[in-house]
Order: C-alpha cells, then sequence, then structure tokens
C-alpha cells in the first residue's frame, strides 16, 4: 500500500507549474513570483525628513537662532540652504541642499522669521538617506515569492506596476457524490444527510486565493461522468468527494477507473480510499466522502497540488513539532491523523478517531500525525502536527 508521502510524491511528479505571465501588481496579490522584482530607484529616492522642523546646517548653530529662509513640504523640488539659514521642512519633504541635521518643531519657538532652538541636533539627526532601504538593483521581491500586500506595497513604491508571475486564478471544480446529499435549508427525507464538504473544500480552495465552483451529482456514473468532462473543459484542476471506496455505488470510481484513473488505498486514517490522474488533460484529485477524510486528504494532497500547480516553489506543508500530552494510540501500519487541541507546544487528542466526527473537527485546531510504525505513544512523546488554525 502507499504511504501517504508516496501519494504525495506521485501527485506532484505529475503536476508543472502554470506559464508565467505579465500581470498588472494590483490583481497579483497571492499570485507567485516567477522572477526578482529588483528596484530601479533607490529607497528613499531622496534624503528627505523625518519630521516636521527646521533644517539647517549644524556648523551654522552657533549661538540659539538662526533666520528662516523659507519652507521645503512633501513634494516640492529640492530647494538650496542659503549660508547662515534654517529653512522648514515637512516630514517626507527634500532636505535642502547644503543641510545636514533637522530640528523638530517640538526643540523650537516655531518661529517663521528666526527661530530658536531649545535642544541642540546631533549631525544627521532625522534625515531619512536616500539609498538606505534599498539600492538600485536590490531584490524588492525574491522569484518564488507568494505575493503578500507588504510585497505589493514595496514594488509599487519602486514604481513597478507589473509582475510576471505564475497565472492565476486557479479554477477549481469542487464536485461532491452522494444520493443522500441535500444542501442546508432543504428539507431532509429519510436516509438523506446535509452536503457539507462541497462548501469545506471550496472555502479551503479559495483560502490559496484560487477560484472554486461548487456542484452535486447523484450517484448514476454516466452522469457523473458527464458532468465531470464539461467541468475539466474550463477547470484547472477537479476535486471530487465520496463514491471511491468498495461500496455498491462508488460512482466516481466507476465513472473513472475505466478511464485510466488510479484508484486505491494509500496507508493512512483517515483517507484511506483515494484517486488521481487526469480527464481529458485536466488533474483530478478524487477524494473519500466521509467529512474527516476529505478535509486532511485536502491537507495532505490537494493543496500541495494546487500550490504546485500555482508555481509554489515549496507546495508540500510543513508541520510542527508537539508533545503529546497524553497517550495516544493508532492502527499499526497507517499513519493516522488524530484531531488535537495545540497550545504552546503541548497537543491532546479532541474525540475519537472516527472519519465521520466533523464536530469534532471543527472543536480542534490541528492534526496529531501518529506514525505508521506506531501503535501507542506515550505522553510525552514528541509528534507531528499540522495546526488548521490558519485555514
Ligand atoms: N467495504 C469497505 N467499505 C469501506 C471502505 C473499505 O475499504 N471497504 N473504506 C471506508 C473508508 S476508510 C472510507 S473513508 C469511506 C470512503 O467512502 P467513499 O469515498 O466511497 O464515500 P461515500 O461512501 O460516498 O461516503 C462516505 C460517508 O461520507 C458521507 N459523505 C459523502 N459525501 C459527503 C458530503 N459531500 N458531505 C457530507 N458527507 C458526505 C456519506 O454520507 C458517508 O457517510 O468508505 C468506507 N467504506
Ligand atoms: O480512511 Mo476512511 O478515510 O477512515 O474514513
Amino acid at each position: 500500500m502507499l504511504s501517504p508521502q508516496e501519494y504525495l510524491e506521485q501527485i506532484l511528479r505529475d503536476l508543472t507549474a502554470n506559464a508565467p505571465i505579465q500581470s498588472p501588481l494590483r490583481t497579483a496579490r497571492g499570485t507567485v513570483l516567477a522572477e526578482d522584482v529588483r528596484t530601479p530607484i533607490p529607497l528613499p529616492i531622496f534624503d528627505n525628513s523625518a519630521m516636521d522642523g527646521y533644517a539647517l546646517r549644524l556648523a551654522d548653530l552657533t549661538g540659539t537662532t538662526l533666520p528662516v529662509a523659507g519652507e521645503s513640504a512633501a513634494g516640492s523640488a529640492t530647494a538650496t540652504l542659503p549660508p547662515g539659514c534654517a529653512m522648514k521642512v515637512m516630514t517626507g519633504a527634500p532636505i535642502p541642499i547644503g543641510a545636514d541635521c533637522v530640528v523638530p518643531y517640538e526643540a523650537t519657538d516655531r518661529g517663521t522669521v528666526s527661530v530658536t532652538i531649545s535642544e541642540r541636533p546631533t549631525l544627521g539627526a532625522h534625515i531619512r538617506r536616500q539609498g538606505e532601504d534599498l539600492q538600485i538593483g536590490d531584490v524588492v521581491a525574491p522569484r518564488g515569492a507568494v505575493l503578500t500586500p507588504r510585497h505589493m506595497a514595496a514594488i509599487a513604491a519602486v514604481g513597478i506596476g507589473e509582475v510576471v508571475a505564475h497565472a492565476t486564478p486557479m479554477r477549481v471544480s469542487v464536485v461532491s457524490t452522494g444520493a443522500e446529499l441535500r444542501q442546508p435549508g432543504e428539507d431532509l427525507t429519510d436516509g438523506a444527510i446535509y452536503e457539507s464538504n462541497s462548501l469545506m473544500l471550496a472555502e479551503l480552495v479559495r483560502g490559496l486565493r484560487a477560484e472554486a465552483e461548487t456542484s452535486s451529482v447523484t450517484d448514476d456514473p454516466e452522469l457523473l461522468l458527464e458532468h465531470l468532462t464539461r467541468q475539466a473543459t474550463h477547470s484547472d484542476l477537479i476535486i471530487t468527494t465520496g463514491g471511491v471506496s468498495a461500496g455498491d455505488y462508488d460512482v466516481v470510481k466507476a465513472a473513472l477507473a475505466p478511464l485510466g484513473i488510479w484508484f486505491g488505498p494509500v496507508a493512512m486514517q483517515p483517507g484511506k480510499p483515494q484517486g488521481f490522474g487526469r480527464l481529458n488533460g485536466t488533474p483530478i484529485l478524487c477524494l473519500p466522502g466521509n467529512p474527516v477524510s476529505a478535509y486532511v486528504s485536502f491537507v495532505l494532497f490537494v493543496r500541495p497540488a494546487l500550490r504546485k500547480l500555482m508555481g509554489h516553489p515549496d507546495p508540500v506543508g510543513h508541520p510542527i513539532r508537539a508533545r503529546l500530552a497524553h497517550e495516544m494510540t493508532s492502527p499499526a501500519g497507517k499513519t493516522q491523523f488524530l484531531r488535537g487541541a495545540y497550545a504552546d507546544g503541548i497537543v491532546s487528542q479532541v474525540r475519537g478517531p472516527g472519519s465521520h466526527l466533523i464536530g469534532a473537527l471543527a472543536a480542534a485546531n490541528a492534526l496529531v500525525e501518529i506514525p505508521a510504525e506506531a501503535t501507542i505513544l506515550a505522553a510525552g512523546t514528541d509528534v507531528n502536527v499540522w495546526l488548521m488554525e490558519t485555514d
């Protein structure tokens, strides 16, 4: 049986990142840079004042008073300071040529004809130097960076309005299957349940700044194949849930196995039955229907797959290490992902291991990974923990 690691490698081997394209900076949030962005200008662009006050030449301040020779406001061209004078200067305004320090208003009498200074400044005081943040040619955001508002601000600040990034948004089609499924708000007939996987998966997809479209299909392989074939024409990735195990109505497997999509068990719990392949060229990941299984499969397989398609240089998520608050058990030969409550380096189990326990999933904030070879782990053992708080 494939380990989760081997299955993930099989998926990632098959996927390549979307081609990079030139896109406007303002719509590039969350995209992955395909090239270093280097600044064509220094930042600050010119020496400027960090304070509202007076610019002067320190050597001219032999007493405490200087005549005031005009002002330099933000947005005005660089002035020249006449010898023996102070010049009003506003925060962000160019330092007048010849000045070598700034005295804030608070250390003066705020005079307009002449100014009296109560605290002698030091050389260079309150001057923000040209290029002290970034020099021409410095990297503002490196290749592989996922553009955050901070990166975007830095790129905008050096005057660049377009970036070369891997094309997004990715369009992901989330398809739930099962004759028993009803949407929240609908009446439940005997044997029916409310559908929750497509909402969960779509929101997890959107959390990665990709687009998600949801749909639900009943247990009819022909109808399902027709639907998935249609979705493949306008999707970068398809995710299905349900219908992949050994039942008599396992519709996803029935529809897709004949087309060469791989179905098989992965040595993990939850999430044992999985499927992966391509439908008319579009990658398709088939997740089990149990809600916790679908969630764990997203974290372990779908998120890395989507991140690889989006061009992330390190698509695989990283667990943290934490210490077990108490003993935990697991079946032999399967990596177990228990629901946990994590705080301050310690994790405890949240209810049972069942893959149907969606209430427990909502109450937890972490998945506790119990290695395949372990059946009992003592309190105090260090384990991998996958934090769920930021999903
Ligand atoms: N004989 C066997 N039976 C099962 C096996 C097995 O190896 N042999 N594996 C079990 C495991 S493990 C899992 S996981 C499930 C996976 O089953 P499917 O992927 O075929 O999923 P379904 O049968 O369609 O549904 C399972 C369960 O989840 C509920 N479900 C399905 N879709 C949704 C949805 N969109 N929202 C909320 N809940 C959903 C469904 O009602 C079922 O209760 O198979 C085991 N059986
Ligand atoms: O492996 Mo299934 O995903 O336990 O419930």
